[in-house]
């Protein structure tokens, strides 16, 4: 259990339920288990709500934003001022992430956990902790209250959304150089060597990724992150808008609210989620791939296969959005088709 005080408590999934579902799932007209993963998220999702028949017609995507200290350093292609931009991006209803989810029929979310972004812009929710993390390569980049802050923003939004009767959540972030906490976290926590988790995020050269490797292996020598404790590695190396996530990942399995991971930025707090409370994980789906190297390595550790494939690497919840229509077929399915008495066998 958590030991933070953070007011969340995660049930484990329905079994009687999962097993009924399961029995359901082997009368369908169908070879056993013919149906594969789909057949594995009818059953979950069957636990998650406490029914052998689930819905997730109402969907939502929260999409976090903040900005890092760390881009100081050079380890981005993009100024930190694109994630305000993008904010507001987002607020017109333009960005990749709006299209898709507009597509799929879900609620965009968008909040500004810790941009440096000083405008106020219309529909984005202003819940900043701070204007954008310190420079994890020279001290720590938040406090633990900070990143404790962090994380009840995305409970709150999480409440938000159970009070919405939301019933399945898609994890999105903007933040200009953000895959470099979340290369930081995955190491600590995973043990994985370093070198192997750094990738080109927004698109830096090959010939960068020497340095930022340099710069991450320089936040751990002078932060020194417990991997034993996953809100000090958060707070060290991390980021306000992966923090806000943790919160979305704990605040929606308590809530009994189905949870899509994005790439390798919600990999990373899905992670720490799962090392503070490791019930979650039941309540956790993978969408897709990244081609960040860190998210394979991230979603072994939680234990997840990813549903999809597609050599993306955006991020906002973009992948994650883009696996609901898979779990709607697995409600579908199961709901529909006829099983094996019905056509007389
Ligand atoms: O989701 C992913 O796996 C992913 C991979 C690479 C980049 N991104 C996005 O790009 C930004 C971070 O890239 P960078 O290079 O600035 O660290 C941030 O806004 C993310 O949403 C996202
Ligand atoms: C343009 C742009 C859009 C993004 N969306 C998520 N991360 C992003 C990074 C950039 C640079």
């Amino acid at each position: 259990m958590l030991n933070l005080k953070l007011g969340v408590g995660v049930r484990e999934l329905d079994a009687q339920v999962m097993e009924d579902a399961r029995a359901r799932w082997d009368q369908l007209t169908k070879p056993l288990g013919s149906l594969g993963k789909l057949e594995e998220i009818g059953i979950r999702l069957a636990g998650i709500q406490g029914k052998v028949f689930p819905e997730v017609t109402k969907r939502a995507v929260v999409v976090m934003c903040g900005d890092h200290g760390v881009v100081a350093e050079g380890v981005s292609a993009y100024p930190s001022a694109v994630t305000g931009l993008m904010m507001a991006n987002f607020s017109s209803g333009r960005a990749a992430v709006n299209v898709l989810a507009r597509q799929m029929g879900a609620d965009v979310h968008v909040v500004d956990v810790g941009s440096c972004c000083e405008q106020e812009i219309d529909g984005i929710v202003s819940a900043k902790v701070k204007a954008g993390t310190d420079n994890m390569a020279v001290g720590p980049a938040m406090s633990r209250e900070e990143a404790l802050a962090a994380i009840e923003v995305g409970i709150t939004i999480a409440k938000r959304l159970q009070r919405d009767g939301v019933q399945v959540v898609a994890l999105g972030e903007m933040g200009i150089g953000n895959t470099t906490p979340s290369s930081a976290i995955a190491a600590v926590l995973t043990g994985h060597p370093l070198l192997e988790l750094i990738g080109r995020g927004t698109g830096i050269e090959t010939s960068v990724l020497p340095h930022k490797g340099a710069v991450i292996q320089r936040a751990l020598e002078v932060n020194q992150p417990n991997p034993a404790d996953a809100l000090d590695v958060l707070a060290k190396v991390g980021g306000l808008e992966i923090a806000g996530l943790v919160g979305v990942v704990l605040g929606a399995a308590s809530a009994g609210i189905a949870v899509l991971v994005d790439g390798v930025i919600a990999g990373a707090a899905a992670l720490v989620a799962h090392r503070l409370e490791e019930k979650v994980g039941a309540y956790l789906f993978a969408s897709h791939l990244s081609q960040e190297p860190a998210h394979r390595v991230i979603l072994d550790a939680i234990g997840l296969s990813p549903l999809l494939q597609l050599e993306m690497r955006l991020g906002e919840g973009t992948g994650a959005v883009l696996a609901m229509p898979l779990l709607e077929s697995a409600t579908r399915l199961v709901r529909e088709m006829a099983t094996f008495a019905d056509i007389g066998l």
